[in-house]
């Protein structure tokens, strides 16, 4: 596989009121090259900490961390050219259109002066690049911001949370623009806590808690490994329906007039529902969600959000 994107054995602390607090434990995570890529965990698992390591803006303690193969944040000068990201909210005048923003974005890095025109296009803010700032929604607020990032063609785009704030249509508006960017071949790491938001957009995923990893992988693969399959059956008598299928072996679980059936094979059910005339009137397979798949994750190992989390060890990977 290749690699845009790679950490191991990554490890961050902060020192906070005298004592130490681990941000990133032991962090190894691969993002491959091409398509978008989610990084997914609660708030305060570390993700905004990883991203600021990998682009050189926090030290990390131990570790390494790599961009297309090369050392963060030693060679960033190797590929700063080749990498765009969107950490904390970009400054923009107000009172300038968003293509003069761009263009001043562009002069200072030097990027052609077409390219302006075509990073609103690719953001799909071609018909509003002559309008003031102040008055964009906040989605095309943060597609400018995502368009700045795009000026210099960039290979690598790294968005930490870019629809927090967003309303549903600025989300799918944001989404839309990730998505295809990540079609187009280049590598789009996307942070967020919004595991529904990413399963959406996103082909693979980091799953991280408490500053580790999880679980990684094609967002399809994590799903199935996690989340048992069910079926939503219809059945005249559901009561009777539940008894046939317990006897049988099968978890049942009653949704009103419905039933929701653990099975791998949906024939199973209609197989052994017949054999007891019972007919079934609907089949319809469960699909199963990231958010479930998180939780299943999650679950054993008590990872709430900003649980307290404090090093073992005072002096142990001290910056
Ligand atoms: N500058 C800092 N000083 C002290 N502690 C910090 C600092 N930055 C982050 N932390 C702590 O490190 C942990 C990880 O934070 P981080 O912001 O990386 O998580 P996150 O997954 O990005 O969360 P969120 O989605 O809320 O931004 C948290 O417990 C946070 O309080």
């Amino acid at each position: 596989m290749d690699v845009a994107v790679r950490t191991v054995n990554l490890r961050k602390t902060y020192l906070s009121r005298g004592r130490r607090r681990v941000a990133v434990q032991g962090l190894s995570m691969t993002v491959p090259l091409g398509g978008v890529h989610g990084f997914l965990g609660p708030n305060g698992s570390g993700k905004t900490t990883t991203i600021r390591m990998l682009l050189g803006l926090v030290r990390a303690d131990s570790g390494s961390a790599e961009i297309f193969g090369h050392r963060m944040p030693r060679q960033l000068p190797a590929v700063v050219d080749r990498v765009g990201a969107i950490v904390e909210s970009p400054k923009f005048f107000p009172t300038f259109t968003g293509r003069q923003n761009l263009r001043l974005l562009a002069d200072g890095i030097g990027a052609a002066p077409g390219r302006v025109d075509e990073v609103l296009e690719a953001t799909r803010l071609g018909d509003r690049g002559r309008d003031r700032f102040s008055g964009y929604s906040l989605g095309m607020k943060q597609r400018l911001a995502i368009a700045a990032t795009l000026l210099k063609d960039p290979e690598l785009l790294i968005f930490d949370e870019p629809t927090n704030g967003l309303d549903p249509a600025g989300i799918r508006e944001v989404r839309d623009t990730m998505r295809s960017l990540g079609a187009q071949g280049r590598t789009v790491l996307v942070s967020s806590h919004l595991l529904s938001e990413v399963e959406q957009v996103a082909d693979t995923v980091s799953i991280i808690g408490h500053g580790s990893l999880l679980a990684e992988g094609r967002v399809a693969d994590i799903l199935g490994g996690t989340a048992a399959a069910q079926v939503r059956v219809g059945v005249a008598s559901p009561e009777r329906a539940a008894t046939v299928l317990e006897a049988e072996g099968f978890g049942v679980q009653r949704d009103g007039e419905h039933l929701v059936v653990a099975a791998d094979d949906p024939s199973a059910v209609t197989r052994a529902l017949a054999g007891h005339g019972l007919f079934v009137s609907e089949l319809t397979p469960v699909r199963a969600d990231l958010e479930s798949a998180f939780l299943a994750l999650t679950a054993d190992e008590g990872l709430g959000s900003e649980a307290d989390r404090h090093a073992g060890n005072a002096t142990e990977g001290a910056a």
